[in-house]
């Protein structure tokens, strides 16, 4: 009989090697795995291009089902894994890539049920291209005594992989054909705005982020490929994401950084306010300064900057702030934006940060366990993933996480697509819908959707 109470010690090892590739396109390598790899991949771009991210298969998953403790969960077992299993010194090091549901307490039955509460891999085949130099990693982890002809079978598989990426011209995807479109709970969503709006006007609470779906239908089904690649073409200027789970893939290219931690140095950012874009360059200007000084647009902002602060100044030092919001223009909308940068104090960790800021009062609210009770209750939905975090870590505790917004999920010839406001005293809910409307465009877009309706 297997003991299955008390500590365990893990007879895991992990194997990894690591070779260096010219000429690699992480688009190509996510599709060379379409035949062998459907369902366990992933992907990852940050905003700056200078880092991308793609896994094929699952060299070792580590998920749960818990709530408050799902953070701390993730972060042991991951540094459990590194620790006493990592036996060599690597030169790329093995990423863990995942996502945490928006909100675990949430239990209204949904297209999100197979994705638990965390979820995240270690891939089989590790591609990370960093300053245009691509390396791909080859990861085993295994309780075999003896893994070289296991390993031997993955090399000769990693070379496969690599070879159909290269020597496949990287197709064109056509974008998928869309035949059906609804708003999913569009009466629920105007009414939630309107007691929401009713309840911060009585001091119940003082923001709330009330979000809303679409559903899309195809003429046919469409691989995850097709997806993430339009979305890069449709939405250069965000992170572009996508995790896939059995039959769907949960991707988008969200503008939004929830947290990056890099060598002891961490990054968050405020971002909440939105305007659209003009239709010239002098009207676009006009909006984006209208929206420096809005007041109903300020104030959403500033519970997402002081929310952060306090965080910050809890787990750093030297924090810095600037006193006023800019602007970030993305294609279709443009938004309030504060960085905020600070020095991590000694022991806190990306999973810390991950915890102490999801969600911001840009997804949820202020405050914030009242605002997500709120959501939970008003929205009659689940948001599954959306608006939640996603991104990675590796083994030395680096690693970043984006706020999974202009996204969607896409199940065979259906697409799931979210998008939601911050919801305060000055809100109306048709100038509401209406800004859900722009936040849906880049995925419409991506999707094939018709932008004038
Ligand atoms: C909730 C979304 O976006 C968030 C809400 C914003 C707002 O209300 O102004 C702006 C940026 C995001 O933090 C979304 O895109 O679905
Ligand atoms: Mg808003």
């Amino acid at each position: 009989m297997p003991n299955t109470t008390g500590q365990q010690k893990s007879t895991l090892r992990f194997y990894t090697e690591t070779i260096e590739v010219s000429r690699l396109s992480a688009h190509a390598f996510f599709e060379a795995g379409d035949e062998s790899y459907k369902g366990k991949r992933f992907f990852w771009q940050n905003k700056e291009k200078t880092f991308t991210l793609v896994g094929l298969g699952h060299a070792h998953i580590l998920t749960n089902e818990l709530e408050g403790s799902r953070y701390t969960d993730i972060a042991s077992k991951w540094q459990e894994l590194c620790e006493t299993s990592l036996k060599e010194k690597v030169d790329v090091s093995p990423i863990l890539f995942g996502g945490f549901s928006f909100d675990p307490k949430n239990n209204i039955s949904s297209e999100w049920d197979t994705f638990p509460s965390s979820f995240f891999a270690v891939a089989t085949f590790q591609l990370v291209i960093r300053n245009e130099q691509a390396f791909v990693s080859v990861h085993y982890i295994t309780d075999e005594e003896d893994s070289t002809e296991a390993f031997e079978r993955l090399r000769i598989e990693r070379d496969a992989l690599i070879h159909t990426a290269q020597v496949k011209e990287l197709k064109v995807h056509e974008k998928p054909n869309l035949i059906g479109r609804e708003d999913r709970l569009k009466d629920e969503y105007l009414q939630a705005v309107e007691n929401v709006t009713n309840q911060i006007r009585s001091n119940e609470v003082n923001k709330v982020v009330i979000g809303r779906s679409l559903k899309l239908t195809f003429d046919n089904k469409f691989s995850s490929s097709t997806a993430i690649y339009n979305a890069s073409l449709e939405q250069p200027e965000s992170y572009l994401f996508g995790l896939e789970k059995d039959d769907k893939i949960f991707f988008g290219a969200t503008p939004e950084r929830l947290v990056k931690v890099e060598g002891g140095q961490v990054l968050s950012a405020g971002l909440a306010g939105s305007v659209r874009r003009g239709k010239n360059s002098m009207e676009d200007k006009e909006l984006g300064e209208r929206l420096l000084v809005d007041r109903k647009n300020l104030g959403e902002h500033q519970f997402v900057v002081e929310m952060i602060r306090k965080v910050f100044n809890q787990y750093c030092e030297e924090v810095k702030i600037p006193s006023r919001p800019k602007l970030m223009k993305v294609r279709d909308i443009q938004h309030l934006f504060t960085p905020v940068e600070g020095k991590i104090k000694k022991g806190a960790s990306l999973f810390e940060f991950v915890e102490a800021l999801h969600p911001t009062p840009a997804l949820g609210g202020e405050p914030r366990e009242k605002a997500v009770d709120i959501i939970r209750e008003a929205e009659k939905m689940n948001r599954g993933y959306y608006a939640a975090p996603i991104g990675w870590i590796n083994t030395d505790g680096d690693g970043e996480f984006a706020v999974g917004i202009r996204s969607a999920l896409i199940e065979n010839d259906q697409a799931y697509l979210f998008a939601g406001g911050g919801i305060v005293a000055e809100s109306s809910s048709l100038e509401e819908f209406e800004e859900t409307r722009v936040k849906f465009r880049p995925m419409l877009r991506t999707l094939g959707g018709n932008m004038n309706e």
